[in-house]
């Protein structure tokens, strides 16, 4: 198991964006807004559908990263934290007292 997590790329992504570092993608795309930033989104999404059809394993890991983070990207320009969409899964499982437990959370 990776010691990685979603929410510590999400973390750096928020670091990196105030960080104004020239060299940085992140700062550039951020930059740039949500239309350029969404359309690498879609970008990253085709590359890893073909990945997927043509059967490579490696290029599909390699495209599912890039959108993934390509996603946070957009999730963070957008103001969107990443344990929204998790609470939105989480209640997709049907697990009780989720619901709850968001509703409450959110205040
Ligand atoms: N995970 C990523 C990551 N995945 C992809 N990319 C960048 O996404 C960019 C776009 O990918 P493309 O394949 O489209 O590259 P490209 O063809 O050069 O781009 P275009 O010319 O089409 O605009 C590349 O420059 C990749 O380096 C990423 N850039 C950053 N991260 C993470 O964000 C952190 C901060 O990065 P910086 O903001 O660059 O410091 C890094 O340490 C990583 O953890």
């Amino acid at each position: 198991m990776a010691e990685f997590s979603l929410s510590e790329l999400e973390t750096i992504i928020a670091q990196r964006a105030q960080s104004g570092d020239p060299d940085s993608w992140t700062v550039k795309l951020f930059a740039k807004g949500m239309d350029k930033a969404a359309q690498k989104l879609g970008e990253e999404a085709v590359e890893t559908v073909i990945a997927a059809i043509k059967g490579d394993k490696k290029a599909l890991v390699s495209e599912s990263a890039d959108l993934i983070y390509h996603w946070l990207v957009v999730l963070g320009i957008a103001g969107v934290p990443l344990d929204d969409v998790l609470r939105e899964l989480e209640s997709r499982t049907g697990r009780s007292g989720v619901a709850e437990k968001a509703s409450r959370s959110k205040g």
